[in-house]
């Protein structure tokens, strides 16, 4: 079981004086319980209309979409979004904003205090847990959000490029750090980056997508999360030949999109 899309599409209505825009074509899109998909592709490829079809904020003109055999018809508790601008609540503490989905939810205080205690825990915030989250630096923000989306114990996580406004060390380190909680919680993650390095590392299949009409153009399964995961360092898994090999691969496709693009 997982999420299973078959033939979606999605054209965006023409407005103002501008047609029709196809950012969808006919996708197909297999995610297995603890898979972690990441999307690259060159901007305007369709990549956050597919997340928006997968959290249900939006409805394919065309095809189907199931979670679990189950048709998806709007946004639900068993899949969370984070986004790259963490839509945290500034003036809240770090506790009442990673508990806050569950408060929404309808959830008692206790509840939700211990569920928010574990994610806290789990992304090592713990020492921060009565600070304002706008005293915090982007990566503990970044940290906050993605401890609120999991508080809610959703089958699975979407991550808008999570990391996109982060420092170079500091993204790595989230990389790594968002592999291990991957681990822990066993959850399916899909995962939109610009950064070819930082797909082939975190990502068990990934998938590139092109723009007009916007579709899956290529699709790749790696082993380099698991190898990490399994105890060799990032430095050492980015440094393997294959891993180099991979990338060079991707960063060809990438850019021959961005050349057509622009000419
Ligand atoms: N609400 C909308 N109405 C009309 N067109 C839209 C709308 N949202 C997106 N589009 C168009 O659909 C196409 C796909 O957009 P989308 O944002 O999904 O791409 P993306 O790959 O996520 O891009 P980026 O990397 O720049 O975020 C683009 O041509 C975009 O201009």
């Amino acid at each position: 079981m997982g999420l299973d899309i078959r033939n979606a599409s999605i054209v965006y209505p023409a407005s103002d004086g501008n047609a029709p825009v196809e950012a969808l074509k006919d996708v197909d899109l297999t995610m297995e319980n603890d898979d972690f998909v990441v999307a690259l592709g060159s901007s305007g490829c369709g990549k956050s209309t597919l997340l928006n079809v997968i959290a249900g904020f939006l409805a394919p003109t065309a095809g189907e979409v199931l979670l679990d055999g189950d048709p998806i018809s709007g946004p639900g508790a068993d899949r969370s979004v984070v986004f790259q601008k963490h839509a945290l609540l500034p003036w809240l503490n770090v506790i009442d904003n990673v508990a806050f989905g569950l408060k929404l939810q309808g959830y008692d205080e206790k509840t939700r205090n211990e569920a928010a205690l574990e994610f806290i825990k789990l992304l090592g915030l713990t020492e921060f847990i009565e600070s304002p989250v706008y005293k915090l630096s982007g990566g503990m923000q970044q940290r906050v959000g993605i401890a609120r989306a999991l508080a809610c114990d959703p089958k699975i996580l979407l991550m808008d490029e999570p990391l996109g406004a982060l420092d170079a060390l500091t993204r790595e380190k989230a990389q790594e750090l968002i592999l291990r909680v991957w681990n822990d919680t066993h959850k399916s993650v899909f995962l939109i980056t610009h950064s070819v390095e930082e797909a082939i590392f975190m990502g068990t299949k990934l998938i590139v997508m092109s723009p007009r009409p916007g579709r899956i153009t290529y699709r790749f399964d790696m082993p380099f999360s698991r190898r990490f995961l399994a105890g060799q360092s990032a430095r050492d898994v980015k440094a393997s030949q294959e891993f180099i090999d991979l990338r060079e691969k991707v960063l060809e496709i990438v850019f021959a999109d961005q050349e057509e693009a622009v000419s």
